[in-house]
């Protein structure tokens, strides 16, 4: 059974049709990359994957239950399926320590004390250990955007999701966050990402699946979609991108 399996899922804003019946299989430990040109629906699609959005049409199977179900409390599901975004949202009033113990004091009323030996091991893991009472505005964006990723872990999720998490960075920062994203892989982590880092997604993804006009065009193992893109739209994409 897939660790997360999407059936025709539908999602609409008004008239205009954002996922047109997506259908995607990740297995447990997975790298999937989403790419396609800007409004493509990546990120819609990332978003009802994580109930941020209701879904018209479809279904999400974690684990082989349906997640997303209208009236359904998101949040348990949301605990198992953890997101980063494009902006990193630390609250630039605590240090990087405690923003990562916020969710985990909050949701699993755990004390500071308690998470304290998990949370410097994340840090530590991902090379951030002198920076845990650092506060934002003395990190770098690539350091944030490695402490958003560390916060997310600190909920112990079962997959991640990943969302243009690089594009708001200087491109000398981009390598140290990619970096992360192969150390989470290597530890077996079942992950989607939206991205334009092409070089990373023919390296690092399992699959790479290119979305055009809120369908996925084209499915493939990394290599194969980059060296032979079999249809006329990847294939045009991937020549003005790869540029
Ligand atoms: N909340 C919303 N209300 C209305 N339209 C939306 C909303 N969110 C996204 N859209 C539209 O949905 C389409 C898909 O957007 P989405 O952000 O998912 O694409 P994307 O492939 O992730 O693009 P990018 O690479 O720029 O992030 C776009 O036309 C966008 O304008």
């Amino acid at each position: 059974m897939p660790k997360l399996s999407l059936k025709n899922v539908v999602k609409r804003f008004g008239d205009k049709t954002v996922c047109n019946g997506i259908s995607l299989d990740v297995e447990e430990g997975q790298m999937v990359c989403l790419i396609g040109a800007s409004g493509g629906g990546k990120s819609t699609l990332l978003r009802c994957i994580n109930l941020l959005e209701n879904i018209e049409d479809g279904e999400i199977f974690l684990d082989g239950e349906d997640i997303a179900i209208p009236g359904l409390n998101p949040q348990p599901v949301r605990r198992r399926i953890g997101m980063v975004f494009q902006s990193f949202n630390l609250f630039p009033h605590m240090t990087a320590a405690e923003n990562v113990m916020l969710a985990p004091r909050r949701v699993y009323k755990r004390s500071r004390d308690d998470l304290r030996p998990e949370i410097t091991e994340l840090f530590t893991r991902f090379g951030l250990a002198e920076h845990m009472n650092h506060y934002p505005d003395q990190l770098s964006g690539g350091q944030q955007q490695r402490v958003a990723i560390v916060r997310a872990l600190a909920m112990k999720p079962e997959v991640m999701l990943f969302d243009e998490i690089t594009s708001a960075l200087d491109p000398q920062l981009v390598g140290e966050v990619l970096d992360v994203l192969r150390l989470l892989k290597g530890s077996g982590m079942t992950m989607v990402l939206a991205t334009h880092e092409m070089g990373f997604a023919r390296e690092a993804a399992d699959k790479v699946c290119f979305l055009k006009d809120g369908k996925i065009i084209e499915e493939a193992p990394a290599k194969t979609l980059f060296d032979a893109p079999q249809h006329p739209d990847t294939q045009a994409f991937l020549a003005r991108a790869l540029k």
